[in-house]
């Protein structure tokens, strides 16, 4: 989907829908068997762990990196890499993605990255960051935030980009896009998810003050569809995944491909892309 979110500049929206065409009865890309086969292993890297179900078509990836999950560039390209091979793997129609560590599902962006580095680091730092959204937000799976503690943020904007959010029923537990908060300000297409979400005028309080909202207040105002007891945050994502997938994929993605298209700014476009990275190479430069 991420590709054909970015051909969609190339070729118009016919060409999209050419382009999903082309996918296999479950609307995945088709691979070689032997490619298919090589990529079905579980993965350990230090950061992130994954395991596909092969029975079910569900991966699970869990965050694993203390103390908070933050999105370093290292943990961005590990998380991207993951996702590109389970994307190419016929086998796994669904992703859950989740943390380890208690408490804390990921606190965003590593504000060390944003801090006394070069030009070109940020900009490096600043690609993963869109690479990861583009490839989440525009995925061929069903993808499902199994959300075990507080997301802001950065952590927010990656939970907002899966299809659905499950959140643990636990008042200390706090998500939102509280860049405000903190000085700083959330690029515009964190603006269009959390308008796709929760709706213009809940978007705009939200962003204008920075808000952080508790796991029931999040609930209330639609930036999370559940919530469950810690214990069953997992369970329940893996049931809530096999209503997702009892729909056929061709069907679930060509919707999604259209609500994408007239709902968000172009971030796929390139020349959108490169604005985007030099307006946040610069501010990050001078914070
Ligand atoms: C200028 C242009 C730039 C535009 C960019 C716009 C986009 C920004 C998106 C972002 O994601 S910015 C990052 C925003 N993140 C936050 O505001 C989260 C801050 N953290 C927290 O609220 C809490 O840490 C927590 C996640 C709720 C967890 O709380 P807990 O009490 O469990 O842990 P702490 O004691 O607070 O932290 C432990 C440890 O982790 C370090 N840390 C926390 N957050 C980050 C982070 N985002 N990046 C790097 N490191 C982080 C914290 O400093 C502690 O470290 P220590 O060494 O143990 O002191």
């Amino acid at each position: 989907m991420a590709n054909v979110l970015r051909n969609s500049a190339k070729f118009g929206f016919s060409g999209v829908l050419s382009q999903l065409s082309i996918h296999s009865r479950h609307g995945r890309e088709c691979v070689s068997p032997c490619f298919s086969l090589q990529q079905r292993n579980n993965s350990t890297s230090p950061k992130i762990k994954v395991d596909l179900d092969s029975s079910t078509g569900v991966a699970v990836l869990r965050m694993q990196s203390p103390p908070v999950n933050s999105l370093s560039l290292d943990f961005l390209t590990e998380f991207c890499i993951n996702l590109e091979k389970l994307e190419m793997d016929r086998s796994c129609r669904g992703l859950i993605i989740t943390s380890t560590l208690s408490k804390v599902f990921s606190a965003g962006l590593d504000i060390m990255e944003m801090y006394g580095k070069s030009p070109e680091r940020c900009g490096e730092f600043w690609k993963a960051v869109q690479e990861m959204w583009l490839k989440l937000y525009g995925s061929n799976m069903a993808t499902i935030a199994a959300i075990n503690g507080s997301s802001p943020a950065g952590g927010c904007l990656m939970s907002i980009g899966c299809d659905y959010r499950i959140m643990v029923d636990n008042p200390r537990y706090s998500i939102g896009l509280n860049e405000t908060q903190l000085g700083i300000v959330a690029p515009f297409w964190f603006k269009d998810t959390l308008v796709n979400t929760v709706g213009n005028r809940a978007a705009e309080l939200s962003l204008e003050l920075g808000l952080l909202y508790s796991a029931p207040d999040a609930l209330k105002i639609g930036l999370v569809d559940q919530l469950v007891p810690e214990d069953q945050v997992l369970s329940t994502a893996q049931d809530t995944m096999s209503k997702w997938l009892a729909i056929p994929d061709h069907a679930r993605q060509i919707d999604q491909c259209v609500y994408i298209i007239y709902n968000t700014s172009p971030l796929p476009l390139d020349h959108a892309r490169q604005m985007d990275q030099c307006v946040i190479s610069v501010c990050i430069y001078y914070i």
